[in-house]
């Protein structure tokens, strides 16, 4: 055996001897987790998910990788690793502890769903939806424990119809964790050349995001849109199976997640063609609770006041007064009268706070005031 062999085995050995220990922790801590698991099942009606939790532990481990690595002063193991390997493994002692359902707007492979895994780890069981309105639906009549649903892009700004199903006062869900996830798209075709597409098919968010690149490379398509990105892909295969002629398959393209390689045969023809490369989106998990406080918490709110001049001032002296921190304020049509709006707001703090809570009130007591909280939830970093 030669000097690297030799060093290689005695390398490979430790690793697996390291990977024994960590396997055993592992099993460690999913036994005590199901302990907790066990101890909530017999209080009853306490939430296995605490986004919270998770979030604090989290946060304490990459402080703690960042403190270790300058110590030691050796490389640091990136923060992304340390988020995937330990959502992962408090997944799977989550799933251990509750069997968990989550729903999020399929098929199989778009944005939402990774952004799904990327909070909930493998073990779970992921139900696609064909529409934000039934992930909604299945939450709320419990067929699936969570449900995570796109909120809005850093460049293309909110997803309406997610606004306008909170907005809805009959729904009755709550925020419980935002995941931001780095979204980077493809262009996939069957066609021969870019000179060759006609057509350009994705959800209506990626063709925004993808504007520029499309008025410079593809000047003269036509862009349709569907429900999402990998449906967008769907639409194309079917049309080269049914050959019904309604869509020209060889001139259409797709734009959406690399995951389109795994699905179709579609060729990936362009990468990263969003206009912005730090492209990100912002997603909401959905249940039947919010979070408990976790020390850096966010409130999303929806609300509206009577409509007269300085109305939105009149709303958001009563954030400002308190020195509470609008992280973002978008208004929708409030469908209820002509030219009427509601409004959504993002604020600084949990809705236990005292701040926060004395706002709500404050609102709540103004003329024609109405507020909802929607839910609060750990600040989350981008991924
Ligand atoms: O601490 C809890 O309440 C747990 O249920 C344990 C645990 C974990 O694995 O650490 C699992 C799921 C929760 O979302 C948070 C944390």
């Amino acid at each position: 055996m030669g000097d690297l062999e030799a060093k290689l085995s005695e390398l490979r050995a430790a690793i697996d001897a390291a990977d024994d220990e960590i396997l055993d922790l592992i099993r460690k801590r999913a036994r005590l987790a199901g302990q907790v698991g066990e101890a909530k099942q017999n209080k009853g009606n306490v939430p296995f998910y605490v986004p919270s939790r998770e979030a604090s532990i989290i946060r304490r481990l990459l402080s703690r990788n960042t403190n270790a690595a300058e110590s030691s002063h050796e490389t640091k193991i990136p923060d992304e690793a340390i988020h995937g390997i330990y959502r992962e493994i408090i997944g799977a002692c989550l799933a251990l502890e509750h069997p968990m359902t989550i729903a999020y707007l399929g098929p199989e492979g778009t944005f939402s769903h990774t952004a799904a895994t990327r909070q909930f780890g493998a073990t779970p069981k992921y139900l696609p939806c064909s529409s934000l309105e039934l992930v909604f639906d299945e939450v709320e009549a419990g067929r699936a424990t969570y449900g995570v649903v796109p909120v809005e892009n850093a460049f293309e700004g909110a997803v309406t119809p997610t606004l306008d199903l909170f907005a809805d006062m009959e729904r009755d869900v709550f925020i419980c964790a935002e995941v931001q996830l780095s979204i980077h798209h493809h262009l996939f075709t069957y066609a021969e050349s870019l000179d060759d597409i006609e057509v350009v098919i994705s959800h209506p968010q990626p063709l925004g995001q993808c504007r520029n690149w499309l008025a410079s490379h593809l000047p003269n398509a036509q862009l349709m849109e569907s429900s999402s990105t990998m449906r967008a892909a769907q639409i194309v295969d079917e049309a080269r199976v049914s050959e019904s002629g309604a869509l020209d398959w060889k001139k259409c393209a797709v734009i959406g997640p690399y995951s389109i390689v795994d699905k179709s045969e579609l060729s990936l023809v362009q990468r990263n063609i969003e206009d912005f490369h730090d492209n990100t989106t912002r997603f909401f998990v959905i249940g039947q609770h919010d979070s408990p406080a976790s020390g850096e918490d966010k409130t999303s709110l929806v609300m509206s006041i009577k409509d007269e001049p300085g109305a939105l001032h009149n709303l958001m002296t009563s954030f400002a007064g308190r020195g509470i921190g609008l992280t973002r304020i978008e208004s929708r049509p409030s469908k209820k009268k002509l030219w009427e709006y509601v409004f959504f707001a993002d604020v600084q703090g949990h809705r236990d706070d005292v701040a926060v809570t004395d706002a709500i009130d404050e609102i709540q007591s103004k003329p024609g005031g109405f507020i909802k909280v929607l839910g609060s939830y750990p600040v989350s970093k981008p991924l």
